[in-house]
C-alpha cells in the first residue's frame, strides 16, 4: 500500500494540521468506544505538534497515552521521551490524560521490557493513533538497523508488546513497541521533517533490506495505511 504524502509550507503548519487531525482520530474513538490510546515518538521533531495538540478540545480524561519507544534512562534524564512527553504534551487540555511510562527501574532492560509489557497490555489493541518519527539511518521506532532483536521486533505476525533492543547506532539500550503492535493502527503517521529526511525516506522506499533500513518495514508491509507528514 503506497503511504499518503501530506506536505506543508513548515512545521508550524504541519503541527497544527497534525493536531487536528489526530485530535479528531481520538474524538472519534472516544465517541465509538468511550476511550481512546495515542502512542508517540520521541526525538526532537514532535516538540511543535505535541504542543498544538496538548491544547485540542478533547475529553482528555478518557485518553491513553504511551510511548512508541523509550530510551533505557529515567523520567528525570534529559534524553528521557517520557520527559519530553510530559513537557510539551501533558499539558494545558492533555494534562488530564492518563500516561503510561515504558520505563520501569530495574536491574536490566529486558526485565524492563517485560514490566512495560505488562503496564501496556491494558490498552486494547488496535492502537487508534500511532505516531513514529525517522531517524537518518532509516530507523523508526527503535527499530536500529541491526539491532540484536529487529528481527523480533519486525516480525509480521509477532506477538503485541515492548522489546528490549541494543544497536550500535541507538545512545543507549532501548524499549520499543514491536512492529505487530504499532502497524495495524487507526491512525498511522510518519512525522519528519527537513529535506534530508525527505532524502532518506526516498532512498527506503527504493530499497527492500529491512535490516539496513527499518523504516521500509513500515512503509511496504504495515496493515495501515501510513500518512507522511512533511514539511522542509
Ligand atoms: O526515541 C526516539 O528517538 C524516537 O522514538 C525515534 O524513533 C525518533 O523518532 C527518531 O530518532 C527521529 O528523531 P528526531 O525527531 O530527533 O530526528
Amino acid at each position: 500500500m503506497e503511504p499518503n504524502i501530506h506536505e506543508f509550507a513548515d512545521g508550524t503548519v504541519l503541527a497544527e494540521k497534525l493536531a487536528d487531525q489526530v485530535a479528531h482520530r481520538l474524538a472519534a474513538a472516544l465517541e465509538a468506544k468511550g476511550a481512546a490510546s495515542l502512542v508517540v515518538s520521541g526525538g526532537s521533531t514532535p516538540k511543535t505538534f505535541f504542543r498544538a495538540l496538548s491544547g485540542r478540545d478533547i475529553d482528555w480524561t478518557k485518553v491513553t497515552v504511551t510511548l512508541v519507544d523509550e530510551r533505557f534512562v529515567p523520567m528525570d534524564h534529559p534524553r528521557s521521551n517520557h520527559l519530553l512527553v510530559r513537557e510539551n504534551l501533558l499539558q494545558d487540555k492533555a494534562a488530564a490524560a492518563r500516561f503510561i511510562p515504558l520505563y520501569h527501574d530495574c536491574p536490566s532492560v529486558e526485565e524492563a521490557a517485560r514490566k512495560a509489557t505488562e503496564a501496556t497490555a491494558a490498552i486494547a489493541p488496535p492502537f487508534d493513533v500511532v505516531i513514529l518519527g525517522m531517524g537518518g539511518d532509516g530507523h523508526t521506532a527503535s527499530f536500529f538497523p541491526h539491532g540484536n532483536n529487529l528481527a523480533e521486533a519486525l516480525e509480521a505476525a509477532g506477538p503485541r508488546r515492548v522489546l528490549s533492543m541494543k544497536a550500535q547506532d541507538a545512545d543507549e539500550p532501548r524499549l520499543t513497541f514491536s512492529f505487530s503492535s504499532l502497524t495495524d493502527a487507526g491512525l498511522l503517521v510518519l512525522h519528519i521533517e527537513g529535506q534530508e529526511k525527505k532524502d532518506v525516506l526516498a532512498r527506503a522506499q527504493e530499497g527492500t533490506d529491512e535490516n539496513e533500513m527499518p523504516i521500509r518495514a513500515v512503509l511496504h508491509r504495515a496493515s495501515s495505511p501510513v500518512d507522511i507528514y512533511w514539511a522542509p
